[in-house]
């Protein structure tokens, strides 16, 4: 990235560790990420290391043990729930391996619903939902519910649903790991694109080191912190 880099979100010192009995389990040691405004990073590392328990972490999907993390200047683990989710609803999206579509509602109405939630006009809100529908390549489908649609297209269908309120930063947990290859190329280059045309921020949890490769940024998810792997002088982005 060449232009000015504005912070987005700065994770701060985070730990995340389970008690059960007598048994700790340490995931997270004082990891510190910052995410720039527009940038797409990779989040890599071995089974277990963290990740996931990471991305919610930044999404408020899970509460850190210690540390803080900063959303546009808005300290995320201070917040009310009420506000969380006003945050959640607007500011973020979320892609996950299994899409997470309600099962009785249209691709056109999944992609509305958070718009719906927002409050925004109904009819308003179907046109993006249709318009961002056709982007994704899936102008004939609208109507299908998800039962209806392959596995591509309804990921296809949640990438749609996660930008409908143009969120600052799109968090994705192996969007593609239940797609063949080739579809899962697709799908990652689809994201990718509409990411970077909405000025989103975009990071994605990934086993896949190929796809990981292709983002501004990738870090390794390692003894519950991040270390730097690929490239980052590049893009002037280490931390
Ligand atoms: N409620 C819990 N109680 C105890 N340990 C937990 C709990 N939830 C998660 N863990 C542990 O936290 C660790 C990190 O889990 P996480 O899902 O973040 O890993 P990951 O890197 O995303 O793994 P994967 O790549 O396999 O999805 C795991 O070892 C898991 O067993």
């Amino acid at each position: 990235m060449s232009q000015t880099q504005q912070v987005l979100l700065q994770v701060q010192h985070v730990s995340k560790h389970y008690h059960d009995g007598e048994v700790t389990t340490q995931v997270l040691s004082g990891v510190d990420l910052t995410v720039y405004k527009g940038e797409q990073l990779a989040i890599v590392g071995s089974s277990g290391s963290g990740k996931s328990t990471l991305l919610h972490i930044m999404g408020t999907l899970d509460t850190p043990t210690s540390g803080n993390v900063m959303l546009d200047g808005e300290d995320l683990y201070q917040l009310s729930s009420a506000r969380q989710a006003i945050i959640r609803n607007q500011d973020l999206g979320f892609i996950y391996q299994f899409h997470h579509l309600l099962p009785e509602f249209s691709a056109l109405e999944n992609v509305a619903m958070p718009a719906f939630i927002q409050g925004r006009d109904k009819k308003q809100a179907l046109v993006d939902a249709q318009n961002l529908l056709e982007r994704v390549g899936l102008g004939h489908r609208l109507h299908h519910i998800p039962a209806q649609l392959s596995g591509g297209e309804r990921q296809r269908v949640a990438i749609a649903r996660a930008l409908i309120n143009k969120p600052k930063l799109v968090l994705a947990d192996e969007p593609t790991g239940n797609l063949d290859a080739s579809s899962g190329n697709n799908v990652y280059a689809m994201i990718r694109e509409l990411a970077q045309q909405f000025g989103t921020a975009f990071v994605v949890v990934t086993h896949d080191h190929s796809l990981a490769a292709k983002m501004d940024r990738q870090l390794t998810m390692k003894d519950g912190v991040l270390q730097v792997t690929a490239n980052p002088t590049a893009v002037g982005l280490a931390e």
